[in-house]
Parts: structure tokens; sequence; C-alpha cells
């Protein structure tokens, strides 16, 4: 488990100060794809950073599994960052250095014996499907297949965390769906950790169980993926969701609308659970449904939808209709025409 508790950081540079990190809490789960988004600047690398000690918080504690990292001796401070391995958006490869060489260093480091550093480096290429580039160059491997090694480079100490630095940024769509794909399946066999930083919802949709945003050295909105994407709070995090999810009506089915007299609009946000609910709604209150527009999107392994609905009935039976569906958990606002 990965703390941080009340952590600020400050860097001072010819006599200006930039605060990177302001009264900053977060807690990251054993086995969590945790997502950090924000813009440029926002301190998501000074904050992965914190997280492995490369930097020191101004004030404030990073506890690893109940331990403050800022007790531990030299010798105790390697053996943690031992457990975290990282990857980078370039890759960081030695060129001058043979694939299975560069995914070797974190053993030859630890002055692993020979015999099992060919059996394990093996293993790791395997894992990450390139065991045939073992006696390749880093410069004759595309970006994929270069951050592949990264990641087999960064599981070689067998850590129980891993953090991914903007991984997929440099990367084609389809290249990294195969990167994510990899490190959920890196999660799921050997329940690693996984702390995301990035400035793509793509990459927290498709991949992390929960998300903190950043703006300006603070965390401005957190929570389980769902439910952020769902309702989101804050208009930064709102503006994240809406890069990825369409949930309000498009301005040329807006123009067609019929608006009948004495019906009025509904928009509901509804999940995989709620396939049924339409139907009961008609069944038990005989409302007249008209659809306007519904989105569905998947995040992660969840579906959520949005809906913008028309009712058409008495005045009292539409409000029982709606009282209906926000007793089943289904967000519900009417919308002016
Ligand atoms: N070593 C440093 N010295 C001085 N200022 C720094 C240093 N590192 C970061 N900063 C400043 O701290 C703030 C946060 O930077 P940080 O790199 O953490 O943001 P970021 O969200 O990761 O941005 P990006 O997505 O562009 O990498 C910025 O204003 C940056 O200029």
């Amino acid at each position: 488990m990965i703390q941080l508790e009340h952590v600020s950081k400050t860097y001072k540079r010819n006599g200006t100060e930039t605060i990177a990190l302001n009264n900053v809490s977060l807690q990251i789960n054993k086995g969590d794809i945790f997502g950090v988004i924000g813009f440029s600047g926002a301190g998501k690398s000074t904050l992965i950073r914190m997280v492995n000690y490369l930097e020191k918080p101004t004030s404030g504690t990073v506890l690893i599994d109940g331990n403050d990292v800022s007790d531990y001796t030299m010798q105790e401070l390697r053996k943690t960052r031992k457990n975290i391995g990282m990857i980078f958006q370039h890759f960081n490869l030695l060129n001058s250095k043979t694939i299975f060489h560069n995914v070797a260093i974190p053993l030859i480091l630890a002055k692993t014996d020979k015999k099992v550093i060919k059996e394990r480096v093996m293993e790791l290429l395997q894992f990450v499907g390139l065991e045939e580039k073992a006696t390749n160059y880093p410069n004759e491997l595309s970006g994929g297949q270069k951050q592949r090694i990264g990641i087999a480079r960064a599981l070689a100490s067998n850590p129980s965390i891993l953090l991914c630095d903007e991984a997929t940024s440099a990367l084609d769509p389809q290249t990294t769906d195969s990167i994510l794909q990899l490190l959920q399946k890196i999660n799921q066999a050997y329940n690693i950790t996984i702390m995301i930083i990035t400035h793509e919802m793509s990459i927290i949709q498709k991949i992390c169980n929960r998300v903190a945003v950043m703006e300006k050295g603070e965390i401005i909105e957190e929570g389980n993926v769902l439910e952020v994407f769902g309702n989101p709070k804050h208009s930064s995090t709102k503006n994240f969701v809406r890069t990825v999810l369409q949930d309000e009506i498009p301005e040329n089915i807006r123009k067609k609308i019929n608006v009948i007299p004495g019906s009025r609009l509904f928009k509901i946000d509804f999940n995989d659970e709620s396939n049924e609910l339409i139907n009961d709604m008609i069944r038990n209150f005989g409302v007249t449904v008209n659809l306007i527009y519904a989105t569905m999107n998947e995040i992660k392994t969840n579906t959520i939808g949005h809906m913008v609905i028309q009712l058409i009935g008495a005045s009292a039976t539409v409000n029982q209709a709606v009282s209906f569906l926000s007793t089943k958990e289904i967000y519900v606002k009417e919308l002016a025409y």
C-alpha cells in the first residue's frame, strides 16, 4: 500500500519558488491500477517521484506498506526501490547494450548469479513476447517493442509496485492498447500495484480502477473510476471525462427535437444493470417515452450510458415515473428544451 499524507513540494531556483505539490494526500491499495491525470505542470511527475523517493517532500509523509520512507537508511531505501519498478515515456534503454543486457541491468547491479540472470531474463522476455529479440539492440526495435523491454526490465527484480510515467504517450493508439493489455496482465498475474500518470483520459478509462485528478499541485477529485466518470464533480474533471464520453446532446439532434406540448425532457445516466428500467417505467406508469439520444461507453469491464428521453403523460404520472428511476439509483436530471 502507498500512502501520501499532506505531502507538499516546493522547488527553489534562482530566488523563485514553485509549489509543485500542495498538501496532497492519497492512498493506493495493493492490486490497484491507480491513474493520476492532469495537464502539463500539474505536478504528476513530482508526485510519482515521491513514491520511490527520488524526490523528497518539503513537508508531509510518504508511507510504503505502512513504513515512513523518510526514516529509512540508504540501504533500506535501496531495498525499497528494488520493490518499485518504473517505466518511462522514452523507454530509457541503453542503446549500446543488447536487449538481454538491458533487461538484466537490475539483476547485474544486484550481483545476481549469471545462471539465474539468464533464466530470469529469458522468462521475462517470453512474458512480454519478445524472446527472439534477446540479441538485438534497442534501435532495432519499434516503440511498442522498446516499451515491452522497459517493462521486462522493470519487472526483473520482482517488484510489488510498478510506476508508469506517461508510458504510452510516445506510442500510436494500437500499440498503446497492446501495452495497456500487458500492464493489465502484469497486474492480474502478479498482483502488482500499478500507478499510472497520464494526460489522456482514455488510458484511465481502459485500465484504471481508481483515479486522481490533479491541478496546480493539488488533487481536485479522486475516487473509483466508474463513479468519477459517471458523476464528475469538478469542472476540470468534467472536461477530462468529456474527452472520452459524449453526454451532451449533439447540436444537430437538439435542433430536431419535436417539442410536444406537455412533454418534458430528461437526461438519465445508467449502467449495465439498468437494462430493464425504462421498460419497467413504461409498464408501471403508462408514460410514453421518446428516445432523443443515447450513448454507451465501456469503462474497463463495465458500461456506463447516457440517454436523453422525452416523457409524455399527465404531470403527476411523469413525476412518479421519474421518482421510480431515482429510487433505482439512476441519476435523472430534467433538461430545458
Ligand atoms: N527540478 C525542478 N526544479 C524546479 N521546478 C520544477 C522541477 N521539477 C518540476 N518543477 C516545476 O513543478 C511543477 C510541476 O511539475 P511536474 O513535472 O511535476 O508536472 P507534470 O504534471 O508532471 O507535467 P508534465 O505532464 O508536463 O510532465 C511545474 O511548474 C514545474 O515547472
